[in-house]
């Protein structure tokens, strides 16, 4: 006897989408299923992400649907949700006003507090994407105080323009830019609201960045002029806030957390950096009071992506402008670093699927 509606679902719920490990049918992309006659209908709407697995999808389909007797008769539609790519979070990245149409998804690294450690973040999260396969860019959205000369060692090479587009730095597997390259060196940024919404604006409109999967932007510290700058130009996927353990930097990473609620920027997940600590003896040194962030991420609603250990090499490497070495020299900390950029693919990805953010909607006058 040829199958029935159920037993269609349940072969449709042995299909995994490739990236997210998850069934097509679990992540609702099954619209509808039919039996009739002999004949099975199926609907599969998907997400422009996951545009590229629908052959796939449909062998698949075919092959189990007939496997149940029946005649398959499978449909594909590629969701635009209101005009709005879901790759882009709640924004439109294809609308005409969009400054970068190349870019599937930017992503901001805040905090509320400086030195805590939002470079260092950026710059592995950037490295450990194109590692993965990712193409990347990464833009210093600090004007006021730029770390990635240093960081990246961008200090070695001199910028380029071409048809009045700055180039950006290819190294480590990235496309880089920063106002560190762009102004003297040891030079003062000062800068009043309407100049820092230049810099900003130049950074990143006027590097000719390509196509990328992800842009990275450091943000400056704190709640400041950038972030809203930054919303109002940038249809941003969403934002990762970094703090370390202590009380007084989890109070300022819940208005960091607050501050993209208000710009209506998605919080894809909060880091602990400088966790813990592991001494020569083997054993882990909770120095700040591991775990803070965790709790915080929960109170707040938000995921937790996960801890960085404090850790020599991480640091020598950045103040060396060597960030590769953090992956190739040290297997536990590339293995810590490896584990935060999976689960913030895993979170893009989570938030993407869901289309549920809505974007920034203001736009600069
Ligand atoms: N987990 C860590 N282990 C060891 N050193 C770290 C770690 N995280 C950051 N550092 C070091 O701490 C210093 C400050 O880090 P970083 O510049 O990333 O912080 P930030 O939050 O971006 O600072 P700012 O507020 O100045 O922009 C750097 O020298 C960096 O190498």
């Amino acid at each position: 006897m040829a199958g029935t509606k159920e037993q269609v679902v349940s072969a449709l719920r042995e299909i995994e989408d490739p990236e997210l490990r998850r069934d097509i049918v679990g992540l609702n992309m099954v619209q509808s299923v039919e039996v009739e006659t002999g004949r099975a209908t199926v609907g599969i709407k998907l997400p422009r992400r996951a545009g590229r697995f629908k052959e796939q999808f449909r062998a698949e389909a075919v092959e189990k649907i007939t496997a149940l007797g029946l005649e398959p008769e499978v449909s594909f539609s590629i969701e635009l949700a209101g005009g709005a790519t879901p790759e882009a979070g709640g924004t439109d990245a294809s609308a005409s006003n969009n400054p970068l149409p190349n870019v599937k998804h930017i992503i901001a690294v805040g905090a509320g507090k400086g030195g805590v450690g939002k470079s260092t973040v950026s710059v592995n999260l950037a490295v450990g994407l194109a590692r993965a396969g990712a193409k990347v860019g990464l833009m210093d959205g600090d004007i006021y105080g730029p770390s990635l000369p240093t960081m990246l060692g961008t200090d070695r090479y001199q910028v380029k323009t071409i048809s009045k587009m700055i180039v950006p730095f290819e190294l480590h597997g990235i496309k880089a830019m920063t106002i560190g390259a762009l102004v003297e060196d040891d030079k003062p940024l000062i800068w009043r609201g309407p100049m820092a919404h230049g810099a900003f604006q130049q950074l990143a409109t006027q590097t000719d960045w390509g196509e990328l999967d992800y842009l990275i932007i450091d943000l400056p510290p704190g709640t400041g002029d950038v972030p809203l700058t930054m919303s109002q130009l940038l249809p941003l996927t969403g934002a990762i806030v970094v703090c370390t353990p202590q009380k007084v930097a989890q109070d300022d990473a819940k208005r960091a957390i607050q501050m993209f609620r208000q710009l209506n920027v998605e919080v894809l997940g909060l880091v602990e950096n400088m966790s813990y600590f592991i001494g020569d003896d083997g054993k882990e040194y909770d120095l700040f009071g591991k775990g803070g962030a965790e709790m915080l991420a929960q109170q707040a609603g938000v995921p937790f992506l996960g801890a960085v250990p404090i850790n020599m090499n991480l640091r020598r490497n950045g103040d060396a402008g060597d960030p590769t070495a953090n992956y190739t020299g040290d297997d536990q900390l590339a293995k810590e670093l490896d584990a935060l950029t999976r689960a913030a693919v895993h979170h893009v990805s989570v938030h993407v699927m869901s289309g549920a953010a809505a974007g920034p909607t203001l736009t600069i006058s």
